[in-house]
């Protein structure tokens, strides 16, 4: 029987930049990268938490400098496809030039849901220098189908290789995530992704879901290691994949490994959902935003949830960290 073939994209060592505060160092990164290739992960994202270039006071410095983490995975790694993330405004085409230069054969160029002509450039000018690129539209939950196929087109006529819908915020419940991966299947004849992080404890099922409507490139981390409280836990994702009949190529044993021998140990924290990362799921929060709200709220003296509530009404987007302390001193001024 065919088994259709489900793409695994590993983020622990960029998604989950962010739930170790950019600590990753060189020989952890080695140790991660060099287990997921064995186990037959397709494509390893490796770059800071917010994309190549993200170390910096908003995002939180990186401990060591992602080019030497890229390097580093790259010797270790012989047949998954090494992927940095890029934002456009923090990484520019000259960190992409340089990530290529260190071994880097993808690059996702992320953007708000709504902003995809500000990645235009950075596609077109990863295909001419001959990488995989990938359009990844953030905080996809902010938009409609037709929106996110509207968006999703920008991309696809600069000359993406897949488009990747990611659920920043964990907001999505499967039916939202059917109706956009489902339109965007109708719509674009190129292959199609789906991030999710796990705040309302629905990052698997809507993987699944995604699968279900035709996508074809997953994303998940050893242990769900990522923002908020997570992305699709890998070693899980792999094992459903392989229970509905998909083919993902990994070893799940040896994913179950990497997961509770390599990643587990480094971990600040389980990846559980406390009240704060619910809260992300439940107001429509991006996940970066949680380590930030613990710091304001702790010098703020306030509850983490108060200003995620906030940050919800006020419809805050990935790059205003700022706004953050901003939204803490208005309430604590309030109190
Ligand atoms: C920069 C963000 O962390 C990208 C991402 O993983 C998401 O939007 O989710
Ligand atoms: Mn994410």
């Amino acid at each position: 029987m065919f088994k259709q073939k489900i793409n695994i994209v590993d983020t622990t060592l960029r998604d989950g930049s962010h739930a170790v505060s950019h600590g990753f160092t060189v020989e952890q990164t080695e140790a991660i990268a060099g287990g997921l290739d064995k186990v037959g992960v397709d494509i390893i994202e490796i770059s800071h938490g917010d994309g190549i270039a993200g170390s910096s006071i908003n995002y939180g410095f990186s401990k060591t400098h992602e080019m030497e983490l890229i390097k580093a995975a790259k010797n270790k790694m012989s047949s998954a496809k090494l992927a940095v993330l890029l934002l456009p405004g923090i990484g520019t085409i000259e960190d992409l030039e340089e990530g290529r230069e260190n071994g880097a054969e993808v690059v996702r160029v992320a953007t708000h849901y709504s902003e995809a002509d500000v990645g235009i450039q950075h596609i077109e000018y990863a295909k001419k220098i001959g990488m995989m690129a990938v359009g990844f539209l953030m905080m996809a939950h902010m938009g409609t189908p037709e929106q996110i196929v509207e968006q999703a087109r920008i991309f696809v006529e600069s000359g993406a290789d897949y488009i990747n819908i990611a659920d920043s915020a964990g907001y999505m419940t499967p039916d939202d995530v059917r109706a956009r991966i489902s339109l965007l299947k109708n719509s674009i004849n190129i292959p199609i992704g789906f991030h999710a992080h796990n705040n309302l404890s629905l990052a698997v099922a809507n993987s699944i879901a995604a699968v279900g409507e035709g996508a074809t490139y997953i994303d998940a981390s050893c242990r769900g290691l990522g923002a908020g409280a997570g992305n699709t836990q890998l070693e899980v994702l792999s094992a459903v994949l392989d229970r509905m009949g998909y083919n993902t190529g990994m070893d799940i044993y040896g994913a179950m490994d990497v997961a509770e021998d390599i990643v587990e140990p480094i971990m600040y924290r389980p990846q559980v959902i406390k009240t704060a990362p619910l809260m992300l799921g439940y107001a429509g929060v991006y996940s970066s935003f949680l380590l930030h709200t613990y710091k304001a709220a702790e010098r703020f003296n306030l509850n983490p949830r108060d200003i995620l509530v906030e940050l919800g009404k006020r419809k805050m987007v990935g790059g205003q960290e700022d706004m953050i302390v901003d939204v803490a001193f208005a309430l604590s001024q309030k109190k």
